[in-house]
């Protein structure tokens, strides 16, 4: 029955209006964690297509509407408040299926609920796949790699992960995602994407989110120390928000289920990014060192072969064009204007 990890059953039939001869509906496209910060950049792109119709659902977890206010009462547009560990009955063609707390500091506030949210909400949006027979795309993670001893990260590396730490609620609750979307798969037929998205920063981050990039870009605009987390020489590749969604919608129309990387492969220790923030931002602030987390990966970065190969697809935008783009965003929400 499956070659490869493949599936050779054929999947389910999509909604008969898709083959209607006089009525093409518009796709109909459920977005999980919409409202958090790389979901409502995806809606927005998706909505630029008149042809697509969007669903959201959010519990608001770490995600707001007013991230989606510019949609809320558009004729293609729905937000529902609901939380995917409880089923879902909608009727739509794809399904990109993100959400879950993506900060370690909000994925750890709760790591039952987090794990929940990874395995019965996959469970859930499988279920809600094979009904309507829907293509579903997964944002799984980097951190399936774990403390990684391959680099750059490959995709067929099977990672080295603590399966009882702190950050294991997210990394194992994740790999767990994965192993269900493949045996979704092979055992009926879904259409199955799975992205591994690398470290990805851009506007609407939450400015507390406790997240390296969103953390030094808001100290250094309130003239606060930017702290590094020892021991500083521990590396991440970051990736601007706009590339991101490039890549997984390109994931989303292609043919191939992945696990592909989708991330930038530029690298930087956290002393190199507090430095270039610093220097973007705010020559006067302090750098400072501060005590780390258990189980932080000392070195990541993605290897692209595959989505350059598969999907066409590499991205465009270096940390130092970015940074200034989110420095804006921070800004105006901060209510912070820039020194002239
Ligand atoms: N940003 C990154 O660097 C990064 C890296 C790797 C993977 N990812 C993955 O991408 C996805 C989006 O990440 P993000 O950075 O936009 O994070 P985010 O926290 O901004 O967004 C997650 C969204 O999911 C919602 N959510 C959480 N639990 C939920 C539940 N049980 N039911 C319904 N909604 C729920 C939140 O309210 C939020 O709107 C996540 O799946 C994350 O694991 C992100
Ligand atoms: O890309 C990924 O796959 C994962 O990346 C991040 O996890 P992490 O890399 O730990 O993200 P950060 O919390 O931004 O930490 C990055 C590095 O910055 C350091 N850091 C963080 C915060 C800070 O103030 N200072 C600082 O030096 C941390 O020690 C760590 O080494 C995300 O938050 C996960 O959701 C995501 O799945």
């Amino acid at each position: 029955m499956a070659l490869n990890g493949q599936s050779t059953k054929p999947p389910p039939n999509p909604s008969p209006l898709r083959s209607a001869k006089f009525f093409q509906a518009n796709m109909r496209i459920l977005v999980t964690g919409g409202a958090g910060f790389i979901g409502s950049h995806l809606v927005d792109r998706l909505m630029q297509n008149e042809k697509n119709e969007v669903i959201v659902v959010d519990n608001y977890f770490t995600g707001s509407k007013d991230n989606l206010k510019q949609w809320i009462g558009h004729p293609r547009f729905e937000l529902i408040r609901h939380d995917v560990t409880e089923p879902l009955l909608v009727e739509v063609d794809q399904i990109y299926h993100l959400a879950c707390p993506a900060s370690p500091i909000f994925y750890k506030y709760n790591p039952v609920k987090t794990i929940k949210t990874n395995v019965m909400g996959t469970l859930n949006m499988l279920g809600l796949a094979k009904r309507v027979g829907a293509r579903i795309l997964l944002t799984s993670t980097s951190e399936v790699y774990g403390d990684p001893l391959v680099h750059p990260q490959t995709e067929d590396y099977w990672g080295n992960v603590n399966p009882i730490g702190v950050r294991s609620c997210y990394d194992e609750g994740k790999r767990v995602a994965e192993t269900l979307m493949f045996d979704y798969h092979r055992q009926h037929g879904i259409e199955i994407r799975i992205a591994r998205i690398f470290n990805t920063y851009g506007p609407r981050m939450n400015i507390d989110d406790g997240r390296v990039v969103s953390n030094f870009i808001a100290q250094a605009i309130r003239d606060e120390p930017l702290t590094v987390q020892l021991p500083g020489t521990q590396t991440r590749s970051f990736c601007y928000v706009s590339d991101m969604v490039d890549g997984l919608i390109r994931l989303m129309e292609g043919e191939n289920t992945g696990p592909i990387n989708i991330g930038n492969p530029g690298e930087f220790t956290m002393v190199e990014l507090a430095e270039t923030v610093k220097e973007i931002i705010n020559p006067n602030v302090k750098i400072i060192s501060v005590e780390n987390t258990p189980d932080d990966p000392r070195q990541r970065k993605p290897d692209i072969t595959k989505a350059r190969e598969l999907l066409g697809w590499e991205p465009k935008i270096k940390l130092r064009d970015g940074v200034p783009l989110m420095e804006e965003d921070f800004r105006q929400r901060l209510g912070v204007a820039k020194k002239a």
